[in-house]
């Protein structure tokens, strides 16, 4: 289980260059393996391009390494947090994607336009307040964690899969890396047609909830009959 999980994030690692969710080694994803408790996480500062199986870092909940020679991404205590208030999630990304980072440094949530966000994301992708500098001096990463989780005290995590964290960047999950991935290119999506709708039409509200409801619900949940689904 531990070696399939740490063949998944390193794969879901490799897939952020490749949909140019991140430049240089901005960014960062992890898998947990709830049974063992034990979260793979990539190492900090590692290029995408050297990153490599035996680089990645094996830590508890607690954040004590148990496995790999480097150091775990900087982000680790953020990861942490989340599994912790997340149950349900599997595998956590952090990227630096242009458009959804430009909302995020705006801080103004992504409201729901069109079908397209709404096929991912059950209503508004939420931006997370702005911290104190207590909270950023006593420890950015871990504050950072805690901020999202009070952003979902009224929200599903599993109906956002996404959250823009002020003045930073996005963070998405996922029920594993793979899919936290391709949460995370469906917001960098979904954040460009957004700022665009804006230009073309800036008093636009939302979109029509029963439409919402039809996209979101026809993917997600018991119901869901998209595609070959039986
Ligand atoms: O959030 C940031 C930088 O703002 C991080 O994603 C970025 O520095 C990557 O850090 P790590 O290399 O994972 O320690």
């Amino acid at each position: 289980m531990l070696e399939r999980l740490k063949q998944e994030v390193l794969e879901a690692n490799l897939d952020l260059p490749k949909y140019n969710l991140v430049t240089f080694t901005w960014g960062n994803v992890s898998g947990i393996d709830r049974e063992r408790g034990l979260v793979v996480i990539k190492p900090s500062g590692v290029p995408y391009d050297k990153l490599k199986l035996s680089d990645l870092v094996v830590v508890d909940l607690d954040g004590n390494k148990v496995e790999g020679e480097l150091k775990p991404s900087s982000d680790t205590p953020t990861h942490l947090i989340l599994y912790k208030a997340f149950a349900q999630i599997g595998g956590i990304v952090h990227t630096h994607s242009p458009w959804a980072t430009s909302w995020a440094q705006a801080g103004r949530p992504i409201p729901a336009l069109g079908t397209t966000h709404a096929d991912y994301f059950y209503g508004e992708i939420p931006v997370t307040r702005p911290m104190t500098r207590e909270e950023i001096e006593n420890g950015y990463e871990l504050e950072t964690g805690n901020v999202i989780v009070e952003t979902f005290k009224d929200r599903d995590p599993s109906q956002v899969p996404s959250v823009l964290v002020n003045s930073h960047a996005p963070f998405n999950w996922g029920k594993d890396p793979h899919e936290a991935v391709h949460n995370a290119v469906v917001l960098e999506e979904v954040a460009k047609m957004a700022l665009h709708t804006f230009a073309l039409n800036p008093g636009i509200g939302p979109m029509d909830q029963t439409l919402l409801d039809k996209h979101f619900l026809r993917k997600h949940g018991a119901g869901a009959y998209y595609g070959q689904t039986k």
